[in-house]
């Protein structure tokens, strides 16, 4: 197999599919020195810790090397209106009576944070706190992991690890370099010039500056936005998602930190602008920010503007990378003998942090859908619908932010009440103003976002009304209500109990 990048997605499959197959699969990293990789990407989802287990990585092998902190939640800021915040967090929804705690809310609001009345971990995110003790053991006793757990996002699916990390991406790729090339993995360093194709106009060699040819029997193209063998040279048509989610751009500024004073959030923030949003991502020196926005509404020098008013002085030196994005997904990812695996294969801003559960869930469908020596097409089907789903759902989700979103105060977010959404959502959307979303109304095919995450993003962002189930009327509401009361307490012992988390990460550093 030659992988034709070395970006968080070249690294991750490299090391993936060779602790899959070990020696039995010969792997090489051709990865240029001259074309950066994006060098951004810094949140995740809770899956990612079935990665570093399938690894064989344990916390304390890769956080430290990677500046990595905890994520226990979302928390969008301004989407409804100036000064509302709420969160969307690592937390399965509990059910009273056969109904989700979010339609008994809605029918009995006990105050007016839908978050925090059904959430455990939104008071611990606005009270900054850990998901671990100090001596390591985390929140929850049956959280804690033990030997033998599924190791696939799959395996996994109606469960829910409570936090997710952030992490600097570059570092990531770093250190599963050496994880790789310790394991076997050849690495060239070199830039990919030619895609020679065959008579059936699969790859058979690419040609390289330096290194003369390289030959493969599968390719893995993760050269990012420019899909060098998926869509330049195999010519796969792409399928951009712009009509509905029209932010192309980012501006990125790394702001240095101090975690002796600054506080460390355990959550990932995206505070809605004029024309997008800006996303804060705690790590362990820096704070990672950037402005997510329209180039149809703004100009890159006053989106740099923005950014640089709302981080403040700490930043001034800081140089700041504008980036160009391709919003969208290949037709196909796999094409021919050509898996392509990150943003070659697809992208949707990063508003709930899925560029790296893409290539993660991409990876676990390569093993699964893996053609071994022959090429079957009904596996290249089968991994070809499964992450054309994955990005799709997203897409459905993502879209629901922005219809969502309360605030309609300049033509940017005027327009995002009225701009043309995917096939499917409309009706969906309708549905939902009579019954929060489940199983049954939502995306139908795995996209890695559960029914409660919809409940969240409706509720919280506020510009869609729904109804509580009218059966409620006639269901004693008492149990319900003890629920939150329940919740209520168990936060409230939590948020005393648990360290911040500059506490916890500071007692890391000092190595105890
Ligand atoms: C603004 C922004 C914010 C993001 N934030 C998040 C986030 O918070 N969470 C998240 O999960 N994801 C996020 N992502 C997505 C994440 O950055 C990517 O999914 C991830 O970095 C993977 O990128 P990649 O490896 O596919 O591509 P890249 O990082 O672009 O890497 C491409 C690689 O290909 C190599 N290459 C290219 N051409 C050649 C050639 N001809 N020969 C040899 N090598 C070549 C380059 O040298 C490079 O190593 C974000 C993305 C953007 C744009
Ligand atoms: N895939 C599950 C559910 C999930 C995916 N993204 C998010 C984001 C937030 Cl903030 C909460 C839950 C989820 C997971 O990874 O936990």
């Amino acid at each position: 197999m030659v992988v034709v990048g070395g970006g968080t997605a070249g690294w991750m499959t490299a090391a993936y599919l060779t602790a899959a197959f070990g020696e039995r699969v010969d792997i090489t990293v051709v990865e240029s020195a001259d074309i950066g990789a994006v060098g951004v990407g810094e949140a995740t989802f809770s899956d990612i810790r079935h990665f570093f287990e399938f690894l064989g990585l344990a916390e304390r092998d890769w956080m430290p090397a990677c500046n990595a902190t905890y994520k226990l939640a979302v928390r969008f800021e301004n989407w409804r209106q100036p000064g509302h915040h709420f969160y969307h967090p690592f937390e399965q929804l509990r059910s009273v009576q056969g109904f989700p705690l979010t339609d008994w809310w809605l029918r009995h609001p006990t105050t007016d944070r839908f978050d925090v009345d059904c959430f455990v971990m939104a008071s611990l995110c606005d009270a900054g706190r850990s998901p671990r003790y100090l001596d390591g053991r985390l929140l929850e006793q049956e959280f804690v992991e033990k030997d033998g757990l599924p190791s696939t996002i799959a395996e996994y699916q109606g469960a829910q690890f409570p936090y997710a990390y952030h992490f600097e991406a570059h570092l990531l790729a770093k250190y599963l370099t050496r994880y790789a090339t310790q394991r076997g993995v050849t690495h060239v360093v070199d830039t990919v010039r030619e895609v020679a194709l065959d008579e059936r106009g699969w790859v058979s060699h690419l040609e390289t500056a330096e290194h003369g040819r390289i030959d493969g029997d599968i390719f893995v193209d993760c050269t990012g936005f420019r899909g060098l063998l998926v869509n330049k040279a195999l010519a796969e048509p792409f399928v951009s998602y712009q009509d509905s989610l029209p932010n192309d751009s980012a501006v990125a500024l790394q702001v240095p930190m101090d975690m002796d004073k600054d506080p460390i959030r355990p959550c990932t923030t995206a505070t809605a602008q004029d024309a997008g949003w800006i996303w804060t991502i705690p790590l362990i020196s820096r704070l990672g920010t950037g402005y997510v926005y329209a180039r149809d509404y703004l100009e890159p020098e006053e989106a740099e503007r923005t950014l640089r008013e709302f981080v403040g002085p700490a930043a001034a030196d800081a140089p700041a990378n504008h980036i160009r994005m391709r919003i969208g997904r290949s037709r196909r990812s796999w094409v021919n003998n050509v898996v392509a695996i990150g943003l070659s294969s697809g992208f949707v801003e990063p508003l709930e942090s899925t560029g790296i559960f893409f290539i993660h869930h991409a990876i676990e469908q390569l093993v699964k859908f893996f053609p071994a020596t022959g090429f079957d097409p009904q596996l290249q089907e089968g991994y070809n619908s499964s992450v054309q789903h994955v990005m799709d759902g997203v897409r459905e989700f993502l879209v629901l932010h922005y219809r969502g979103a309360k605030r309609a105060d300049n033509q940017y977010w005027r327009d995002t009440k009225t701009r043309a959404v995917p096939d499917g959502l409309a009706e969906r959307l309708e549905a939902w103003r009579s019954k929060v979303p489940d199983a049954g109304s939502t995306y139908p095919r795995y996209h890695g976002l559960p029914p409660y995450s919809y409940n969240c993003i409706l509720l919280g962002t506020g510009g869609i009304e729904t109804l509580p189930s009218p059966a409620l009327d006639l269901i004693d509401e008492k149990p319900a209500l003890a629920e939150f009361q329940a919740i209520r307490h168990k936060a409230r012992a939590l948020v005393a109990a648990l360290p911040t988390q500059n506490e916890y990460f500071r007692r890391m550093r000092e190595g105890s």
